[in-house]
């Protein structure tokens, strides 16, 4: 028996190579004369000068050396002289002519020399030697002979015994038997009997994970996550994550995350996070998440880490957090917490380490964290500062509502006991610039009004100690539960962003953290099981609401299917934090995740109008679904627009403490917009949103509303009840919830409001 020729080797024994004059071998695909030295001829051989496929490489032929031409795949063959075909690695064929398609790997082919072409995807076939096809692993099938394609993308299948497609995993289909493939990627779900995507559990049709059509009709649909389709047609429609084309057509569109094409063309044009060139040539431009390039050209840009608003107005830019060039041109700028150069250039300069403060308003100033007075110098000789307004208030002990409290709006990583990031700290080996709660609890709260970006900027003195440590995050839970319960909390909601917790399998990872192997599904394992640990021992009901982030639009899809898979373990609702200031209209992550939470039956929530402007508290309502809004204080500002959320009876999630020191309202609690909601008899709850960062609690929130705005014990009730009744629990642990105030607060159900 002949050797198959080598790669190497084209033209000894069967081919001959027709060369250009030259002798070098022509640029052109040579001619190969075929021969063969043998005269046999199989039927579908056309003549005698068959030869070796090209590239031939599979076991020794077994009859005399005819061959089929590169990739010939027809499997009848029929005589004495079939071959096999390019890249047979099968096993050995058990009769000595037949042969078997190329990544063939069924051994149990029933009757003799019967054989499908590989990718074989028809029908059913008829008779008793039929085949499965290639790469099929289901389940057994029903009826003797039939078998479906993997991937099969057809129509409804129309009968009984139909089968489901290899790794469907849906729930229970509606009609007999009927199925998609996975992959299903029709467009057209018309009806209430259309079948879900794998995965899907909601009660509505929807579309499968990757769905790719590009005909999606009228301006304001959304692309799927992934769509990498063409150019988007309409203004309103919105760019999937990781689209990546450069020719977006209008004005205001925005980028897809990671987008990193650098010619962008309009005025409005946002910049994607990650994104790092150097060169923006608008001076309203926005530079992205972990910005390290150079000195920025314009005087009104900024940097911050985190920071992605609008330019800020002056000269007094500020630096990010971590930002250590000493070279700080202008006498306004401030230094960033961390900062530590020696080399400060003026007498009586002096850095506190971890300063934090707001823009430092003469040349050279300085001040140690809540130093009073002006070029006064020296963190250690810091002491509590004695003008945070409610502190009296707490060291009296006096008690705003003493009843049982429902509370909607906290934030788990904004209430975070100091002492337990210590402890962990020391565990992990992390060094802190603090190991008293004294010293870390000055560094960690904010110490007057500042912004929202700048309280922000809060978390990352801390949260790099919690983050990717299964006891710490469980830990946290636990205790969350237990200060409730201290606090008279007797059915919390508590918030958080998974990702913001974990280290592996989160873009990027977050607090700079080393990547491990704490995923943002394990958070929310790990938080449930601290939740459902505290629930027991502290006798408070907890269920928890997991946080897109607004300036990471593609954690976004994930964050609604952790909230689908744990919606029987506690967590009740998706909601979206971070910096409301950020561009974020179109954010196609936040909306797809958004649509899909409505598809599911996910309870919905957003941070709108604590910050922004009313139209974010407009787009979280009528964009993203928004069933209650965290804060919302600006709606106010537009009369119409609060007229419709007072109808709907909206509930606002109203955080008094939070509001000040975040620069959300004004300082002076008498004019704070609750009032004005008491007074409509909106609908709304006292909450305390990150009591770690403001140094408060929930005592310390109603406290205020007495002390400051007026509010009575009834006031409290009725607000109370507003909470349980816009609470996310399913209606009748909801109603055993208001059951259980109207009892606590002897009230007839009757005489509710
Ligand atoms: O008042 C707030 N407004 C907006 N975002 C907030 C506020 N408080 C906390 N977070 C953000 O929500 C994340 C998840 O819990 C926190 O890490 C913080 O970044």
């Amino acid at each position: 028996m002949r050797p198959p020729p080598a790669l190497g080797d084209l033209r000894a024994p069967h081919f001959i190579l027709h060369t250009s004059p030259t002798g070098l071998p022509p640029l052109s695909t040579p001619t190969i004369s075929q021969r063969t030295s043998h005269g046999t001829t199989g039927a579908v051989l056309p003549g005698p000068r068959t030869t070796r496929a090209l590239c031939y490489q599979g076991p020794a032929l077994p009859g005399p050396p005819t061959t089929r031409a590169p990739h010939y795949q027809d499997p009848v063959l029929p005589g004495p002289h079939t071959t096999r075909t390019l890249h047979y690695q099968g096993p050995a064929l058990p009769e000595p002519h037949t042969t078997r398609a190329p990544h063939y790997q069924d051994p149990a082919l029933p009757g003799p020399r019967t054989t499908r072409a590989p990718h074989y995807q028809g029908p059913a076939l008829p008779g008793p030697r039929t085949t499965r096809a290639p790469h099929y692993q289901g389940p057994a099938l029903p009826e003797p002979h039939t078998t479906r394609a993997l991937h099969y993308q057809g129509p409804p299948l129309p009968g009984p015994r139909t089968t489901r497609a290899p790794h469907y995993q849906g729930p229970v289909l509606p009609g007999p038997h009927t199925t998609r493939a996975p992959y299903y990627q029709s467009p057209v779900l018309p009806g209430p009997c259309t079948t879900r995507a794998p995965h899907y559990q909601g009660p509505n049709t929807t579309r499968a994970p990757y769905y790719q059509s590009p005909v999606l009709l009228g301006p304001c649909t959304t692309r799927a996550p992934y769509y990498q389709g063409p150019v988007l047609p309409e203004p309103c429609a919105t760019r999937a994550l990781h689209y990546q084309s450069p020719a977006l057509p209008g004005p205001r569109t925005t980028r897809a995350p990671h987008y990193q094409d650098p010619a962008l063309p309009g005025p409005h044009t946002t910049r994607a996070p990650y994104y790092q060139d150097p060169t923006l040539p608008e001076p309203h431009t926005t530079r992205a998440l972990h910005y390290q390039g150079p000195t920025l050209p314009e005087p009104h840009t900024t940097r911050a880490l985190h920071y992605q608003g609008p330019a800020l107005p002056g000269p007094r830019t500020t630096r990010a957090p971590h930002y250590q060039d000493p070279a700080l041109p202008g006498p306004h700028t401030t230094r960033a917490p961390y900062y530590q150069d020696p080399a400060l250039p003026g007498p009586r300069t002096t850095r506190a380490p971890y300063y934090q403060g707001p823009v430092l308003p003469g040349p050279r100033t300085t001040r140690a964290p809540t130093l009073p007075g002006p070029h006064t110098t020296s963190a250690e000789r810091f002491s509590p500062p004695d003008y945070f307004p409610a502190m009296a208030e707490v060291l009296s002990e006096a008690v705003g509502f003493e009843q049982p409290k429902v509370e909607l709006h906290v934030h788990l990583d904004g209430a975070i006991r100091v002492q337990t990031i210590l402890d962990v700290a020391k565990r992990r080996g992390v060094p802190l610039p603090a190991d008293t709660v004294e010293g870390m609890t000055q560094i960690i709260i904010v110490q007057e009004p500042a912004t929202l970006t700048e309280f922000l900027g809060k978390f990352a003195e801390y949260m790099h100690v919690i983050a990717g440590d299964r006891e710490a995050i469980k830990r946290i839970a636990y205790e969350f539960v237990e200060d409730k319960a201290k606090e008279g909390v007797v059915y919390v909601e508590v918030r958080y962003s998974p990702h913001f917790l974990a280290n592996t399998q989160v873009e990027p990872i977050p607090w700079d953290q080393e990547e491990g192997d704490v995923s943002p599904d394990d958070v929310v394992r790990l938080v449930n099981e601290g939740l459902k640990e505290g629930e027991k021992a502290f006798n408070v009901q907890a269920r928890s609401i997991l946080c897109c982030m607004r300036h990471m639009p593609n954690w976004s899809m994930t964050v609604v299917e952790l909230c689908k898979k744990y919606r029987r373990e506690g967590v009740v609702a998706i909601d979206l934090a971070g910096d409301e200031s950020l561009n974020t209209d179109a954010q196609s992550g936040h909306r797809l995740a958004y649509e899909e939470a409505v598809l599911s039956g996910i309870h919905r929530t957003v941070h709108a109008g604590e910050v922004g402007p009313p139209s974010v508290v407009k787009e979280a309502v009528e964009v993203l679904k928004a069933e209650r809004i965290g804060h919302g204080y600006r709606t106010l500002e537009d009369p119409a627009l609060y007229k419709q959320l007072l109808d709907q009876k909206m509930h606002f999630e109203v955080c008094p403490i939070s509001s000040k020191f975040t620069g959300a309202c004004d300082p002076d609690f008498t004019k704070h917009p609750v009032i004005r909601f008491r007074e409509d008899k909106a609908n709304y709850s006292l909450n305390t949103d990150d009591p770690l960062i403001f140094n408060s609690t929930l005592n310390l929130d109603y406290l205020t509303a007495q002390q400051h705005m007026g509010f009575t014990q009834e006031e409290f009730q009725r607000l109370n009840i507003c909470a349980a009744e816009s609470c996310f629990l399913p209606e009748e642990e909801k109603k055993a919830l208001l059951t259980k105030l109207y009892e606590a607060y002897g009230m007839q159900k009757s005489t509710g409001f």
